[in-house]
């Protein structure tokens, strides 16, 4: 299958709507050349625009989703349209990814789990999510993970438990932490022997250079493509069946010991 990622610029001088109808009209643009179309994190905001993020909060079904799910159905992708700052009806703030299936319909809705900034911005800002998204695709199955959710691998293999074959990853990562970015990226596919397609922004905000670099690794962790740091959009073909046949061949998901119930002797 084909995947592509869009690395999109975030930058204070463009605004929310134009860079919704850039992010729409990059997506038509997959048409015929990708099956699955991946967007960053926050990319209406920037993931570090703080004080944005109530400012430019929506409902779950709000502008962004309007414009992905109609942007999905026109190429006829599968697309992972990044995530939305999202107003939940009784209040609280999500930092929300959406899937849409080729036909526009929506197919799986992520709240972020880990939110970053310890004491500061998205962790005090943001509530957490609190339920494992996968997504079935003909092809493979999707496990949906945010960004800072990279420096997680229990959540990464509780996915594998529920048949996750390929991990997306919205982010909105920064460059000066990006030597971690491609690290975490090729360990989360070693370890659980799955496909990693990790797709950042480009651009500053907030002050915050990001990092670009957005990668997409097999299941023994060969990087297969890589982007630079600008606007770029990363398109890679890989075989997804080749999870399985790692799987088989080196069998290290079956000599887990630990975090099975009950434990395996
Ligand atoms: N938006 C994020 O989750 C940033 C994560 C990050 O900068 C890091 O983990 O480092």
């Amino acid at each position: 299958m084909r995947a592509s990622l869009i690395q999109i610029r975030v930058d204070a001088d463009e605004s929310v709507d134009s860079r919704r109808l850039r992010a729409a009209s990059m997506v038509r643009d997959q048409a015929g050349s990708a099956d699955l179309v991946v967007l960053p994190e926050l990319w209406t905001t920037g993931a570090f625009a703080y004080e944005a993020f109530a400012a430019e909060a929506e409902p779950l079904e709000g502008p962004t989703y309007e414009a992905m799910a109609k942007a999905a159905s026109d190429a006829g992708v599968w697309l992972l349209a990044g995530s939305i700052p999202e107003r939940d009806p009784e209040g609280p703030l999500y930092n929300t990814a959406l899937v849409f299936s080729p036909d526009g319909e929506l197919a799986a809705a992520y709240r972020k789990i880990h939110r970053f900034g310890f004491d500061k911005g998205e962790a005090v800002l943001m509530s957490a999510g609190g339920e494992l998204v996968t997504v079935r695709l003909p092809e493979t199955v999707l496990g949906v993970t945010t960004c800072y959710d990279l420096r997680f691998p229990e959540l990464y293999r509780g996915l594998v438990d529920r048949g996750a074959e390929t991990f997306v990853v919205s982010a909105g990562w920064p460059e000066r932490r990006r030597e971690h970015w491609t690290l975490l990226a090729r360990a989360r596919a070693v370890e659980n022997q799955a496909y990693v397609l990790a797709c950042g922004t480009a651009g500053t905000h907030a002050g915050v250079e990001q990092a670009g670099h957005s990668v997409v690794v097999d299941p023994w962790g060969e990087v297969l493509g890589e982007a630079g740091a600008g606007e770029e959009v990363l398109t890679v073909e890989f075989d997804a069946t080749a999870v399985a046949g790692t799987r088989e061949r080196f069998p290290a998901l079956k000599d887990r010991l630990l975090g099975l119930d009950p434990p395996r002797r």
